[in-house]
Parts: structure tokens; sequence; C-alpha cells
């Protein structure tokens, strides 16, 4: 197979374009981890449970945004653990570090969501 070309820098509405693009690219390399998975199904389902319990829709968008924040944390934790898989094969405190820093990042910002979650059925 022919190596790959790094694309070139675009600028303007170009670069708006290409950048849309990657992160397509992105979600679809995101779609694999079975743990954006099954934050993205819980997270559309505590959406689906606030309306149909009569939460304000301010409180959905409050819903909605964090679970966005939970996927994009879960985005940047997949793109650490790439890298680390790439540089340490083998058993490493580095990699032990980077990866349980990531699990952490992921989970506090899970435990906001959920607890949130809580908080506007509660006032629903
Ligand atoms: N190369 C390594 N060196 C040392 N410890 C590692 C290494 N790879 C993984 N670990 C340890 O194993 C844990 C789980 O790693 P793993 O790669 O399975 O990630 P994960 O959090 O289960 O994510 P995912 O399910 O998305 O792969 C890490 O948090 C870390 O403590």
């Amino acid at each position: 197979m022919a190596p790959q070309q790094i694309p070139p820098r675009k600028s303007g509405f170009a670069h708006f374009l290409a950048a849309a693009s990657y992160s397509v690219a992105g979600l679809k390399r995101l779609s694999r981890e079975s743990a954006f998975r099954q934050e993205a199904g819980l997270g559309l389902l505590a959406v689906l449970v606030l309306a149909i319990s009569g939460a304000p829709l301010l409180a959905l968008c409050g819903m909605v945004a964090l679970v966005l924040l939970l996927i994009a944390t879960e985005a940047l934790n997949t793109a650490l653990e790439v890298l680390v898989d790439h540089l340490s094969p083998q058993w490493s405190q580095f990699a032990k570090d980077a990866k349980d820093l990531g699990s952490l990042a992921v989970a506090c910002v899970a435990v906001v969501a959920i607890g949130y979650f809580v908080l506007a059925l509660c006032w629903a």
C-alpha cells in the first residue's frame, strides 16, 4: 500500500470544511470504542428520560451539554491511549500514569453528568 500523505494546510473557508471532515473521521474512530458507545447511549437515554419527565428546555440543554463534554473527554482519552499504546507496547510507569489520568478525567465528567441528571430529574 502506498504511504499516506499528511494533508496540506488550508486557510479560510477551506480550513473550516477540512476541520469538519477531520472531526467526522475522529467520530468514526471513536465509535470503535465500547466506552464511547455506552456513554453516548446512556447520555441519549438520560436526555429522553428528562424530556418525558417534563424537565424544562434549559435543563435538557444542560444535559446535552454535559453529554457532549463527556464525549469530548472520551475522545481526548482515546487519543491519549492511542499514543501511549504506540509509544509503550510493554508495561511502563509513564504509560500507566497517562492512562490512569485519562480514566480519571472521564470519571470526573461522568460523575458530574450523573449528578446533574439526578438533580434535573428531582426538579422536573
Ligand atoms: N503499557 C502499559 N503500561 C502500564 N500499565 C498499563 C499499560 N496499558 C494499560 N495499563 C493499565 O491498564 C489500565 C487499563 O488500560 P486499557 O488500555 O485497557 O484502558 P481502558 O481504560 O480499559 O480503556 P479502553 O477500554 O478504552 O481500552 C490503564 O488504566 C493502566 O493502569
